[in-house]
């Protein structure tokens, strides 16, 4: 993402975000758009940063989209296939890829509480709160998984809690954050009670203020700071290389896309289509004219229609590039294409790409 994105003038740009401060998607906005020549501005749901900007109260939006070990984050793809049509003008125009490292978050127990605990017969035997449901005691535990018909091949978690977590009975979250956590929350808080709410800082935040000390978040390091919650444990997901993606999003003809004009970077566009379930063919057709003109699909993605049950909105993720305001090159010309074998098309952006290179 560059820093161009904004309008000019004495006012800084608005930016909105997946708030409240301190989220994965406040640091990916971070990255792209400084405080000192933006302003950041948190909303609570992924829907109100599009809302922001399709009515123009932001320049920009960033959401997450992405997840490289639990896939698509399902409302962002529900609001790109926008079946209300309340969203008509929003565009992707530059990604941010982000590390995830999640860290469970809860009130720190005093050393005088946490020895008691640890030294109590209950704790000792694997009793405890949470009897019988399988969990392992900490940090007393060997780390070893049980195997379940969900998990047949449990891998040990690579997280050990720093703290008894015992006294934890009630866990807070963004849904995306359960299954990147998943080795670890089965060995070690199995059983307990989970609270989707949304974002993983609106988690810290919630666990802040209940001094029960009995919740803890799933967030990150970062907000345990800002809220000034401990951390219970460090690094909990399942893969070191956690990684989130992250869109921007600007309303369609806003200024041009947020790359280097003429750079020889890798340009990346987002298609959603529907197609008419009744007539065979119609999804491989919709699918051929992209390999028609060479276009490579990197990912297909399908929800429900919104319409019909059992009917799905398709979107497709191509390397290649359609700039706004031309009729020209070859995603127009698949585009054109695509017009007569599919039921309905949507170009939901181009930007330039921001994957890593190995
Ligand atoms: O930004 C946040 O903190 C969020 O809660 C959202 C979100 C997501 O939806 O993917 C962002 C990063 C992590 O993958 C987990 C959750």
């Amino acid at each position: 993402m560059s820093e161009e994105s904004g309008e000019k003038g004495a006012q800084k740009p608005v930016v909105t975000f997946l708030g409240p401060v301190a989220s994965y998607t406040h640091q990916a906005t971070l990255s792209a758009f400084p405080n000192s020549t933006h302003t950041l501005t948190p909303t609570t749901t992924i829907e109100d940063v599009f809302a922001s900007v399709q009515s123009g109260a932001a320049a920009r939006g960033v959401v997450p989209f992405e997840n490289s070990s639990n896939g698509s984050v399902v409302f962002t793809l529900d609001l790109f296939a926008d079946v209300q049509a309340k969203y008509p003008d929003i565009v992707v125009c530059a990604e941010s890829y982000v590390p995830v490292q999640h860290c469970l978050l809860g009130h720190a127990r005093s050393d005088q509480q946490h020895a008691t605990s640890l030294s109590s017969p209950g704790n000792a035997g694997g009793a405890g709160r949470r009897a019988g449901t399988g969990v392992i005691p900490s940090p007393l535990s060997s780390g070893a998984v049980t195997p379940t018909p969900s998990i047949p091949n449990p891998t040990k978690p690579t997280a050990r809690p720093l703290s008894d977590l015992s006294r934890i009975t009630k866990l807070y979250s963004h849904p995306q954050a359960w299954g990147q956590c998943k080795v670890f929350l089965n060995t070690y808080l199995k059983g307990v009670e989970r609270q989707d709410v949304s974002s993983t800082s609106r988690a810290a935040q919630i666990v802040a203020e209940d001094e029960s000390g009995e919740s803890a978040a799933v967030s990150s390091a970062f907000a345990a700071e800002v809220c000034g919650l401990g951390v219970l444990a460090r690094g909990i997901e399942d893969r070191v290389d956690n990684t989130t993606r992250f869109l921007v999003i600007k309303r369609r003809g806003d200024g041009r896309a947020d790359g280097k004009d003429g750079a020889d970077g890798e340009w990346k566009t987002l298609v959603s289509f529907t197609v008419d379930h009744a007539n065979p063919g119609s999804l491989a057709h919709s699918l051929a004219v992209f390999e028609k003109y060479e276009l490579n699909l990197t990912s297909i993605n399908t929800r429900p229609s919104g319409v019909e049950n059992w009917n799905y909105i398709f979107f497709v993720e191509l390397k290649g590039r359609r700039e706004e305001g031309t009729l020209d090159g070859p995603v127009n010309e698949a585009l054109r294409e695509l017009d007569p074998v599919c039921r309905s098309w949507r170009w939901l952006g181009s930007w330039e790409s921001r994957l890593p290179q190995r």
